[in-house]
């Protein structure tokens, strides 16, 4: 095939930035990586059959029979040439991205949901899974690569998809995953501490999550939490048209909150009463983003609202249990300060005292460690009793993560909390210990199917064990 890149035309049998995967007449495209640096499989990839070199630095030894190109961003110009190579197919549907440090799984599904419940052909991209209209497509990412990402947008574009919604994360952003593609519109949903052990400090993580919106084009929306500290800020360089939502003051898209319940939330949105069956005032902000991209893209509000009162909640996010026993088991994704504080905010204002919280918790292994601390102590504030246990330890040993986590405990909370490493064991004890009325909230793990030990996805998943226990 040929394609055009930078002025020289490109004539190649195929694109790829890992040289392993390299065949004859590829292009090879060499990634500075965080483990390793692409630049020096380029001989390999040489070897493989490439043809064609596109890398920051050049190589010392320069090959006759090959063609170097020189740029500033290589994963940027893998975006651009992997789009292309696919026939850009992100400007053959409407392709609306969401980022924040919670909510895009819950918001993106949901707008899959309440899509292809108005009749279009949908694709979902999410830390779940991916969806190409009913099927499901297994991944192992919030964001995919960008080889992935076109190979999923292709065949989205295959079979007739309408709208793709899809998660950006911050290390998307920032390894150009997303380079290359054209975006209908971008929704910001909140930005607090998380993924600190990638991006260093909360200021970077916050302008990296910038950049998507400076690079949405004037032709797009751009659609933000007003309540959120850095919601103006998120789009001060945007140059598609701005719309906000808020629960706290005016805005484009607003929200009350009537009653708020276990089995579900009396809202208005723009004055229009709604009921619906997720709880939690974080995901009235969900909701009311997902209301307002719905009118962005052209749909009516009457209908929408009849599509969001029956939506149910999104796995592993705040899905209740109800236990013989008379107590209520939790199931949530929160692994943020944040999003903990926000689950725990919303079981205390609902239950108003009449039960205890028992909190169960872990914190990942190789991912932001100076959480930990953090997590441990918001949970023993806003529980009555915590057990910290593991979650995905990966390469760290489960006692460390959980003498991490007691760091933020004073001696008496220390002596107060139960640590048991074993999960399961975990959710046993907090099921044992609950009494009618109360909450066993299970934290962190949400959706999971797995425990990451030492690089092995042993199978685990929170519903099942409570079910397996309190049935
Ligand atoms: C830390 C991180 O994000 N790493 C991602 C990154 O890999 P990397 O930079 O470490 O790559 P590397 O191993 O250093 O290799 C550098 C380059 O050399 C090339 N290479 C390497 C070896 C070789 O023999 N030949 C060769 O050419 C590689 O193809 C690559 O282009 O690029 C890879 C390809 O896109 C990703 O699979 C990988 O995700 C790792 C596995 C990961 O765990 N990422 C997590 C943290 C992540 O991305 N999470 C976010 C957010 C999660 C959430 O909060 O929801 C997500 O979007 O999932
Ligand atoms: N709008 C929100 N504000 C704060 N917390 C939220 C919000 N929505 C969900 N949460 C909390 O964060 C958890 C994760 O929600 P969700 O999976 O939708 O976020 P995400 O942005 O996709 O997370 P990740 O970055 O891990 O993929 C939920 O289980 C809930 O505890
Ligand atoms: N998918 C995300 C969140 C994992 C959440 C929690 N279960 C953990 O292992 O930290 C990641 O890989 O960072
Ligand atoms: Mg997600």
């Amino acid at each position: 095939m040929r394609l055009v890149f930078e002025g020289k035309e490109l004539s190649l049998s195929g694109v790829h930035s890992d040289s392993r995967k390299i065949k004859a007449g590829y292009l090879f495209v060499a990634i500075v990586g965080t483990q390793m640096d692409g630049h020096s499989c380029i001989e390999k990839s040489i070897k493989n059959g490439a043809k064609t070199i596109i890398c920051q630095t050049l190589p010392v030894t320069l090959r006759p029979d090959v063609t170097y190109i020189c740029v500033k961003d290589s994963a940027k110009a893998l975006g651009q040439i992997v789009s292309l190579w696919n026939g850009e197919p992100s400007k053959k549907l409407r392709l609306i991205g969401v980022t924040g440090t919670n909510g895009k799984t819950t918001v993106t599904t949901l707008l899959y949901r309440v899509f292809r419940k108005l009749g279009y052909k949908v694709g979902l991209i999410s830390t779940i899974c991916n969806c190409i209209n009913d099927r499901i497509v297994p991944t192992t990412h919030t964001t995919p690569d960008v080889i992935e990402l076109n190979t999923l947008l292709v065949q989205m574009v295959s079979e007739g998809c309408d709208y793709v919604f899809m998660e950006v994360s911050s290390h998307a952003i920032d390894q150009k995953r997303i380079a290359g593609l054209q975006f209908k519109g971008g929704i910001f949903t909140n930005l607090t501490r998380d993924h600190l052990d990638y991006h260093k400090t909360f200021d970077i993580y916050r302008d990296v999550k910038k950049t998507f919106f400076d690079l949405l084009p004037t032709g797009a929306f751009a659609l933000a939490n007003k309540d959120d500290k850095n919601g103006a800020f998120m789009l001060q360089n945007t140059k598609a048209h701005k719309k906000f939502y808020s629960l706290q003051s005016l805005a484009d898209f607003k929200s009350r909150i009537l009653e708020s319940h276990f089995n579900g939330t009396l809202m208005t949105i723009n004055d229009k009463e709604l009921s619906t069956l997720l709880v939690g005032k974080f995901n009235a902000y969900n909701l009311l983003a997902i209301y307002g991209t719905a009118i962005l893209l052209g749909q009516n509000s009457d209908e929408i609202l009849v599509l969001l009162s029956v939506l149910r909640p999104v796995i592993g996010r705040f899905e209740t249990l109800n236990a013989s026993r008379g107590f209520t088991v939790i199931v949530d994704y929160a692994h943020t300060p944040d999003a903990l504080i926000n689950v725990l905010n919303t079981i205390n204002e609902i239950l108003a005292r009449k039960g205890k919280i028992i909190t169960v918790i872990g914190c990942g292994g190789n991912r932001d460690k100076g959480k930990r601390s953090i997590m441990a102590r918001e949970a023993v504030r806003l529980s009555q009793k915590v057990i910290l246990t593991s979650d995905n330890p990966r390469f760290e040993e489960p006692g460390d993560i959980i003498e991490d986590m007691l760091a933020g405990l004073d001696d008496i909370q220390q002596k107060e909390t139960i640590c048991i490493v074993d999960r399961k064991e975990a959710i046993r004890t907090a099921c044992l210990l609950a009494q009618p009325n109360d909450i066993v909230l299970i934290a962190g793990k949400g959706h999971e199917d797995y425990q990451e030990i030492k690089g092995v996805k042993n199978h685990f998943n929170d519903k099942k064990v409570v079910m397996e226990i309190i049935n």
